[in-house]
């Protein structure tokens, strides 16, 4: 690594299994080339079957955490994912507000790929109305994007709508992924502060080894905003990654297998980038 190595921050959950949550954001920071650094909201006892227990850490200790960095490190891009509850959702608003941590990506973690609740939904209206308008983009799956917008979505314009919508509670730019469902084409609808949008289309892996996806794509699209790319080429670059990563698996557990973080696969023809569709 040189000394133009731009740092980054996640701030989310531990997964004992190592595949989602922060595992899976700092394999993702390396593989980007940026350096990660990490503030645990959370530890979960999980594995690729399921999330066995959670541990909520101290508010104080998350604070703490949060400053540690701030007095140290030079932070250009950040994540959240995994928050638990209202009250850590509140405090990383506020710590957000009073630390420069740099563009924000807000990766709105509610369930685990087992179906396990990693957000208590009382949390929902905090996540909403406090970090929602701080955000450089958000990155909800199809459940998440229906929560959030409160609208149900059952095709292309649906996704569109539920995105616009979010928009208009303060998301600077939505990034909705069309990874759940069984087709075997997948869209992600993208739409950007200034309205114009796109999708990136690309074929279905069927594999059940998904665990982290939601993490790693949104940790690759905070590490190419931190390297200085703009946020389309950012979104794209990500979806490579995550792409790879899927498409090169690696055989861990017995269930929700994760993904292989040091592939060395280049997918650059598997996504297609659409304006029309
Ligand atoms: N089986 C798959 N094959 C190819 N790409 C996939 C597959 N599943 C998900 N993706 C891609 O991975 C990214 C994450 O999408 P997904 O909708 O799974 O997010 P998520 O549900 O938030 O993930 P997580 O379950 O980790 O929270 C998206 O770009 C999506 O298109
Ligand atoms: C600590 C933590 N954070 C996030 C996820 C979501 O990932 P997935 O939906 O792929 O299980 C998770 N399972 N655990």
């Amino acid at each position: 690594m040189s000394n133009e190595t731009p740092q980054v921050l996640t701030i989310a959950g531990a997964d004992s299994s190592g595949g989602a949550g922060i595992s899976a954001d700092l394999k993702t920071f390396a593989a980007q080339g940026v350096y990660g650094a990490n503030v645990f909201v959370a530890l979960t006892a999980q594995n690729t079957l399921g999330v066995q227990d959670v541990l909520m850490t101290p508010p104080d200790m998350i604070w703490s955490q949060m400053k540690s960095i701030a007095d140290d490190l030079a932070i250009k891009a950040i994540k959240t994912g995994m928050l638990g509850n209202a009250e850590t959702v509140a405090l990383v608003a506020k710590g957000l507000q009073n630390f420069d941590f740099g563009k924000y990506v807000l990766d709105p973690v509610m369930f685990a790929k087992g179906g396990a609740k990693l957000l208590n939904p009382d949390a929902v209206a905090a996540v909403k109305s406090l970090l929602l308008p701080l955000t450089e983009l958000v990155t909800p799956n199809m459940p998440e994007a229906e929560i959030l917008s409160g609208q149900a979505i059952n095709n292309r314009q649906d996704m569109q709508r539920a995105a616009r919508t979010i928009q208009k509670l303060g998301a600077k730019n939505v990034l909705l992924k069309g990874g759940h469902g069984q087709s075997s084409r997948i869209e992600d609808y993208i739409l950007l502060a200034d309205g114009t949008d796109f999708w990136l289309a690309s074929q279905r892996v069927h594999t059940e080894r998904t665990h982290g996806t939601g993490d790693t794509i949104s940790a690759a699209i905070t590490s190419q905003l931190a390297l200085g790319k703009t946020l389309d080429v950012a979104i794209l670059n990500g979806k490579r990654y995550v792409d790879a990563t899927i498409r090169d698996g690696i055989a861990v557990g017995h269930g929700h297998g994760p993904l292989n973080h040091g592939t060395k696969l280049v997918t650059e023809d598997t996504i297609e980038v659409l304006h029309d569709i």
